[in-house]
């Protein structure tokens, strides 16, 4: 609370909204139809908040959360208030991973009458769990993720396709899958490599399924900042998000998207990419009006960006 206090009184007019937004947070709410399992908000009219929402069963990731991610995101990333996202989970940890009761139906018992067409079944329904995740990167807008408590199995490949991981002292991560007789298949051993930049500890962790606690997390780069609690990560998440939205969104937007091309590409290639998108992208007005303000010496804070 320290953080938006002292926030708070360097402009109160703007913090308020904010404010009272951290405090409805401790609030009984449930999902935000037609979703059952997510609940969204907007702290600001830039700022989306996508809660995880089945507290009481840990937030575990039932049949219907695997499609309202995807619808979700997919409004997100075509709805032009929204400049950055911040995704978080409700009740006492942040998820437990797959629905364990719920995954028998669906990824145990593929349907299919011969080992070719379950098999094909099945491919089918694993790439269609990992757009759950791939949603989070391919949406333009930034997502800040804030963890607290427990991030098991699933909650790992969700927290790796975001782009800025935050969380709380209490907060462990376990690359749960081994235990369950899998292979971690919709993002883990594909991003996590490249978020933690020792090969070894990821492998450990996949390997062994060991929980990693907070400080690990930090030290490794998993997360780049830890809170005290979640009232703190909370408002530390949207003090970033603020930061984020008050910026060009052509910029932030774009800074983003080239971000996870030269991840996946070499420079020669990030570079021809990068020339290719601010060949139309620097000819925005928002430059213009950036280098004005950096000029008379105003934050980018003071600039007016239009909707994206
Ligand atoms: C193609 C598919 C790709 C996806 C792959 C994903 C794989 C994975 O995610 S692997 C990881 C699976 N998850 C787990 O193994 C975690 C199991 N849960 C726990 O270990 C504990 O619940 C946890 C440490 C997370 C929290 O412990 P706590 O004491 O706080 O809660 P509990 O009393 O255990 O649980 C409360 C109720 O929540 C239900 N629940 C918890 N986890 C799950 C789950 N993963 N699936 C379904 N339900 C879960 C638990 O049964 C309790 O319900 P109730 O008995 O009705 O109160």
């Amino acid at each position: 609370m320290t953080l938006i206090r002292s926030a708070f009184m360097q402009n109160r007019r703007l913090w308020l909204p904010v404010l009272n937004y951290i405090r409805a947070m401790s609030s009984e709410g449930g999902p935000t139809s037609p979703f059952s399992t997510l609940s969204i908000s907007h702290p600001t009219e830039a700022i989306t908040h996508v809660e995880l929402h089945r507290p009481e069963k840990r937030n575990a990731m039932n049949r219907a959360f695997w499609s309202e991610m995807v619808d979700c995101f997919t409004q997100i990333a075509d709805d032009s208030e929204c400049r950055v996202v911040i995704v978080s989970g409700a009740g006492k940890i942040f998820t437990a991973g797959i629905d364990l009761m719920d995954m028998a139906s669906d990824v145990l018992q593929p349907e299919g009458d011969d080992i070719a067409r379950t098999s094909w079944n099945l491919r089918r329904i694993i790439s269609k769990y990992q757009e759950t995740f791939s949603v989070i990167e391919k949406c333009p807008k930034p997502v800040v993720v804030a963890v607290h408590g427990a991030c098991v199995g699933g909650g790992v490949d969700l927290i790796t396709a975001c782009d800025i991981r935050l969380c709380t002292q209490d907060a462990w991560f376990q690359v749960k899958e081994v235990d369950i007789g899998l292979a971690a298949d919709v993002g883990t051993l594909q991003r996590l490599p490249k978020v933690i930049g020792s090969r070894s500890l990821v492998n450990e962790l996949a390997l062994t399924a060991r929980k990693m606690y907070s400080d690990e997390a930090k030290n490794s780069g998993l997360v780049s900042r830890v809170f005290p609690d979640k009232e703190s990560m909370m408002a530390g998440a949207l003090e970033l998000a603020g930061e984020m939205a008050a910026r060009s969104p052509v910029a932030v937007q774009g800074t983003k998207m080239n971000l996870i091309y030269s991840r996946d590409h070499s420079v020669a290639e990030g570079l021809q990419y990068m020339a290719t998108w601010n060949m139309s992208m620097l000819q925005t007005q928002d430059v213009m009006k950036s280098a004005q303000a950096a000029m008379e010496k105003k934050s980018p804070k003071e600039v007016t960006f239009s909707k994206l």
